[in-house]
């Protein structure tokens, strides 16, 4: 019998998700657990990579068991993750050195500062299309290798192995067999020369990354590997993978030059396909490979939002405003406007177009009328007014109007912020019928590998819209709305730090 299933791990910055997905690409079950995070000092964030790995496993074997598929019928894995969350471990026995120094971490500010001072932001931008910034991953390999004792000469002697989450799971589910990545998480790093598609030496050499410690590099849709037998009882090949933003855009469809997609989850990264050109932007934009497939790359303008659903679930760990975070939605519709508050969420500083790592957090406006119910709509606005400034930010360097934003993530459930978005950015938003688009994703990588799928149009006729929120406000008061947001914006970055 054709193996017609594809299994997918969702590795997410708060949570570990393992999807099934049939031969039309719908989910057939689904296992999901929430882990720990570490917040060790100020405006540092770590994973357990064996917490990680524990809830790979768990949740891909309960999937696949509430699925009533043999591990023998699955035609290949997905992978999809958190990108830029650095890992390096010990290739001979497979232990981490260190916890994994997550993408919202901010302990290499300074030396981020001090390459800039240095003058090595043009070349990082040319030939990897970021801009300097603790965010991605290169300046935190070299904190662990400076921190940890000995690492940087076991590094040095290749006894040490870097990856980003997509390679350390496949280091792990290939029994310590194959050490590689793919195009898009290797260009979150601040290493990967996206023209040339290799790892550069020049910044290997500035940024001290030993190039021994590096994984090799290949397309999205690539059979990698295959588990180690013991696992899921069956050998299955790892078929696919991306990183999870990347991969929301290719499991949106948004195939063609001027699409859009933006995820909602954690953070929110909205992506255009700007087709072969690796387009550049004077708006502070990361310029970034959406896909490769078969050795041909499609490129994306990214604008990185650091916080978006962390809003809300500050909101309810933080300061217990709301007990769920779908209460969000309720509270919003409940009051007229927000009376006048903003929030920034600067919690790890603010990401593009400001790339501020110092920023913090502010709460502007406030008067003894402000409730529950405002705080949680300037919540929700805020994620809103973020997106909108990078729409504006992508118009400017020349894409055009956009002629609508397909949304995702778990954030994107909030009907009020759709219909707000869709406000703000005066332009349809359009929401898809399985929310689950960055696990789909990287299921349709791994399906065009195995010959599940045979192409690009075969997997847009999977893609299906559940609701189409229009954009109903008045230009005068979304100028109004606008403003006050810019106003507090540049409040925080003068002031808030
Ligand atoms: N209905 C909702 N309204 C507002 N925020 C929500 C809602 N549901 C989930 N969220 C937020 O979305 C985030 C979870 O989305 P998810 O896509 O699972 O994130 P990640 O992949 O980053 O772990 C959480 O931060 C949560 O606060
Ligand atoms: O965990 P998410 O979904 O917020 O995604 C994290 C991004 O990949 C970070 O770049």
């Amino acid at each position: 019998m054709a193996r017609t299933h594809i299994l997918v791990i969702d590795q997410g910055t708060t949570s570990t998700r393992s999807i099934v997905f049939d031969g039309e690409a719908r989910r057939v079950a689904i296992a999901q657990r929430e882990f720990q995070q570490h917040y060790p000092e100020p405006g540092r964030v770590e994973h357990d990579p064996e917490d990680i790995w524990r809830d790979v496993l768990a949740t891909a074997r309960e999937a696949l068991e509430a699925s009533g598929i043999a591990a023998a019928d699955v035609a290949g894995i997905g992978i999809t993750n958190q990108r830029e969350t650095a890992v390096v471990w010990d290739r001979a026995s497979g232990l981490p050195i260190h916890r994994a120094i997550v993408w919202q971490d901010r302990r290499t500010a300074d030396r981020c500062h001090e390459l800039r001072t240095d003058g090595v932001e043009d070349l990082v931008r040319e030939r990897t299309g970021l801009l300097v910034d603790p965010y991605f991953s290169a300046t935190k390999i070299a904190w662990m290798l400076d921190n940890v004792s000995g690492a940087r000469a076991r590094a040095e002697r290749g006894e040490l192995a870097f990856g980003t989450i997509d390679s350390f799971l496949l280091w792990r589910l290939t029994g310590g067999a194959v050490h590689a990545t793919d195009v898009t998480n290797a260009s979150r790093t601040m290493l990967f020369d996206i023209h040339r598609h290799c790892w550069d030496a020049e910044l290997c050499r500035l940024l001290r990354v030993p190039e021994a410690m590096l994984p090799s590099v290949h397309d999205n849709a690539h059979v990698y590997g295959t588990t180690a037998a013991d696992l899921f009882g069956a050998a299955i090949p790892v078929a696919g993978m991306a990183g999870d933003q990347q991969a929301a855009l290719f499991g949106q469809a948004c195939f063609a030059p001027g699409t859009a997609k933006s995820t909602y989850g954690t953070g929110c990264f909205i992506l255009l396909n700007t087709g072969d050109q690796a387009a550049t932007s004077a708006n502070r934009l990361l310029t970034t490979p959406a896909y490769r497939i078969d050795g041909r790359t499609t490129y994306a303008l990214e604008g990185s939002i650091f916080v978006a659903g962390a809003a809300v679930k500050w909101l309810r760990d933080g300061i217990g405003v709301i007990t769920h975070a779908s209460q969000t939605d309720d509270l919003a519709t409940r009051v007229p406007d927000s009376h006048g508050v903003y929030m920034v969420p600067a919690f790890a500083g603010l990401g593009a177009p400001h790339w501020d790592a110092e920023a913090r957090g502010a709460i502007f406006g406030l008067t003894l009328g402000a409730g529950a119910a405002h705080l949680a709509r300037a919540a929700l606005e805020s994620v809103a007014f973020q997106t909108m400034d990078l729409i504006r930010a992508m118009a400017e360097d020349g894409s055009g109007r956009l002629a609508m934003l397909r949304v995702d993530g778990g954030m994107a459930a909030n009907d009020w912020l759709c219909r707000f978005l869709a406000d703000m950015i005066d332009a349809p938003v359009e929401r898809p019928a399985d929310l689950e688009t960055t696990a789909r994703g990287a299921a349709f990588h791994a399906g065009l590998a195995t010959g599940v799928w045979s192409g690009l149009d075969e997997l847009e006729r999977l893609w299906s819209r559940e609701r189409c929120f229009e954009p109903s406000m008045a230009a005068e008061t979304r100028d109004r709305l606008a403003a006050g947001w810019h106003d507090a914006v540049r409040r925080t970055l003068s002031g808030n730090r």
